[in-house]
Parts: C-alpha cells; structure tokens; sequence
C-alpha cells in the first residue's frame, strides 16, 4: 500500500520487538466475533480464547480480558431476536448476560486450572482520579495474584451520556490506566483492510503503520453487522488512545487459529498499530499514571503558579523544601504551599545537590555545585500536571 505504511523488514522488526518487550497485554473480544454472526454466545470460541490466554500467562505474560456480549448473551438467553431500542431492555438484557458470560469464562479458566475475575467499570471510575487509583490497584492485584480480570462496561447502570458504547475505547483505556505494552483487539475480520472487506472482497489487508497516523482514519469503516458498536472507526481511534501511553495495538480476526499465541509472539498477524516514540502527550501520560515517586519537593506560590498556568518548567528559586533520596532522572511529586499535589516530574539534580541550590537562581548553581548543567530541576518536558 502507501509508504506511510511500514511493510516488509520494518513491519517484522517491529512485531518481533512487541514480542520481546510485551509483559503485559489487554485482550479485546468484540461482540460481533463473540456472538457467532447473531448465532447466540460462542461457547466454543470463548474455551479456545481461554485457552489460548492461559496459555500466554503460562508463558509469563500478565493478561486481562475486555470482553463484550452482554447484551447479546442476555438476548439470547431472554429468547429475543431483536436487538431492543429501549435503554432500559438493553440494560436488562445485559444483567442477564454478563452473569452468564463470566460464568462461562470462569468455568473455561477453572478447567485449566486458572481463576478470573469480574471487573465493571463505567466513566466515573476511569476519569475521576481517586477511582482512576483505586481501580489500577484493584487491577494490579488481581494480576500479582495471578488472576485474569475479565473486563466489561457496567452497562446496567450508565446513561447515555456517559457510555463508552464499543468496547475498544474502554479496553485502550484500560490499556493506559495498566500501563499495558500491547492491545489486542480480537474481531470478526482479519484485521483493518484499505476498504471495508464486506464492500470490497479485494481490499488489502494493512499490516502495520502509525496509530497516530490520522490517514487511517479515511479507511476505517463503522460496523455493519447490527452486533458491533464501532467497527474500525473505533478500533483505529484505541490504537491511538492506546498509543498515549506507548502501548502498541494489533486488529486480528479472532477465529484464527491460535492468535492470540501468534500475535503475541511477533507472528505477521492482523494489523500492527505502533505509538509513535517520543511523543510529548504519550510521555506525560505516562508521567502522570505511573512512576513511583522518590522524593517530593514544596513549592513556593510563584512557581506553583508558574506550573499550572503557564505550563514552565520548575527552578530551583521556586522550591521551599524537599524530601526523600532522589538521584538524577528519578522521579518526584511537586507540592503546592499548601501540601497539595500538583504535579510529578523528573529531576535534574539528585537530592543532596538540590538542598544546595534550593532557593537559588540558577546563575549561582556554579559557585554553589562546583558546576552548572541544566538551568531547570525539573523541565516542563519531564513535567506532567495532576
Ligand atoms: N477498513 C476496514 N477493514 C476491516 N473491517 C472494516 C473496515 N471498515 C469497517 N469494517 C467493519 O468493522 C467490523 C468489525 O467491527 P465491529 O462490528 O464493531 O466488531 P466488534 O464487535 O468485534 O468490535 C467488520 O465486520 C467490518 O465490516
Ligand atoms: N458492553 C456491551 C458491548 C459493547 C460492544 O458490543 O462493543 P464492541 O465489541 O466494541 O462492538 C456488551 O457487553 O454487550
């Protein structure tokens, strides 16, 4: 296809360094793979996928599942041919079938000796930060645990306005709040082809390019099948979201034989969607979400402000105090007068050259340190606002 795309040598270079460096994954099964073409729930499928992610934890890997049919599991067993227009029937419908379906994945998992576990999540808990916290340490428990959380959107309850609809954006969502290497988005087709496969049987499988890259956007069509919510527009635009905090997204058919293995393993599968490295917002993404602080540094009210009205990076001037054993790159919170978090960065200077040179403008740094290297502590680069 078009060279913004990555074929060939590059394409491989790339899957086989996802391979290397994927520890932990988020497996995506969409309804219209999982409902078997409108045929009711896929008990068959759902023991293979068992399988195939018992299998990929065997190996070492941490997984955690995004499933959808709900709905569609609770209108089968309901006896309802229609999809219903109704919020509220949709609603019931998917009590009925979420029940349903993680008893079947439990079962399929206590076969083979593993455990999983419900997780329903709704807007609130990924945008509010304290149960954005709350529920990343849920999440890693359960994977210290060695358990596989089998994620769905608490449908029951959310309105209209705060629905995620698709399950692509929750699972890239989750993807961010685990710091996730990889997204695997599990569908019904092979994976994202230059056209709609179901108007053009000649369309050409993509193999990999950029998730940022907004031309996939033109080729990425809506779901035709009255299962699926988004399609590719959604499955594209998770790749991207995905790609905020570096993880890598691959669009598979999910009746492969074993794909999920081959993906995972840097097998030519599907469509390989990369973060493009580097990236300010990717960084600070994960600035934000997920270092472990070694240190804190006070602010005076100049440099607070200077943080989270104009975006600067932090001098030494505006910092009162600071705790902890921090060296050179590691990463601190910054607190306000007041005590309050405002944001996390990383540290030009290890701790005990920053208690010299606390208070001071940077022209002094050399008298004080015997040397002067960078004129910000932390630059705004290395600098993300919570
Ligand atoms: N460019 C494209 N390449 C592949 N599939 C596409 C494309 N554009 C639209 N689609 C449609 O996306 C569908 C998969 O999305 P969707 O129905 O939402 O499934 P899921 O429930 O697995 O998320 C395919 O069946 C296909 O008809
Ligand atoms: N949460 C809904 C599923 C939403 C949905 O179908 O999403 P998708 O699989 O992305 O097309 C359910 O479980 O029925």
């Amino acid at each position: 296809m078009t060279e913004w795309l990555l074929e060939g040598e590059q394409a491989s270079e790339a899957r086989a360094a996802l391979a290397g460096r994927a520890q932990r994954w988020v497996v995506k099964i969409g309804s219209a793979l999982l409902t078997n073409n409108g045929r009711g729930v896929d008990r068959d499928g759902i023991a293979e996928w068992v399988r195939q992610i018992h299998q990929l934890r065997e190996s070492g890997a941490e997984v955690l599942l995004v499933s959808s049919g709900a709905v569609a599991a609770g209108m089968d067993r309901l006896g309802w041919t229609r999809r219903p227009d109704s919020i509220h029937q949709l609603q019931a419908a998917a009590a009925v079938g979420q029940s349903l379906l993680v008893q079947l994945y439990e079962e399929c998992f206590r076969a083979l000796g593993g455990t999983s576990a419900q997780v329903l999540l709704d807007h609130d808990d990924l945008s509010n930060r304290r149960r954005y916290l709350n529920a990343r340490s849920t999440l890693r428990a359960l994977l210290q645990l060695g358990v596989v959380p089998i994620i769905n959107e608490n449908d029951t309850v959310v309105t209209d306005e705060i629905r995620f609809g698709d399950n692509d954006t929750l699972a890239a969502l989750v993807a961010n709040l685990v710091e996730a290497d990889g997204l695997l988005i599990l569908t019904d087709t092979p994976g994202l082809f230059s056209e709609d496969p179901r108007d053009n049987p000649d369309a050409q499988l993509v193999s990999c390019g950029r998730a940022c890259d907004p031309r996939l956007a033109a080729i990425a069509g809506g779901s035709r099948s009255g299962l699926g919510r988004g399609g590719m527009q959604t499955k594209v635009s998770a790749a991207a979201l995905a790609a905020r905090s570096g993880a890598s997204t691959i669009i598979a058919g999910g009746t492969e034989a074993d794909v999920i293995r081959r993906a995972c393993s840097g097998e030519a599968v599907g469509t390989l969607l990369l973060p493009e490295a580097g990236r300010a917002t990717a960084r600070k993404r994960w600035l934000a979400g997920q270092l472990q602080p070694r240190g804190e540094l006070r602010l005076d009210a100049g440099a607070a402000r200077a943080l989270l009205e104009a975006g600067s990076s932090l001098l030494a001037v505006g910092i009162t105090s600071l705790e902890g054993d921090f060296q050179r790159g590691d990463p601190v919170i910054c607190r306000s007068p007041e005590g309050g978090e405002i944001a996390r960065g990383l540290v030009n200077y290890p701790a005990d050259e920053l208690r010299r040179i606390l208070g001071q403008p940077s022209s002094r740094f050399e008298e004080l340190l015997g040397y002067r290297d960078d004129d910000e502590v932390i630059h705004r680069d290395n600098l993300a606002l919570v």
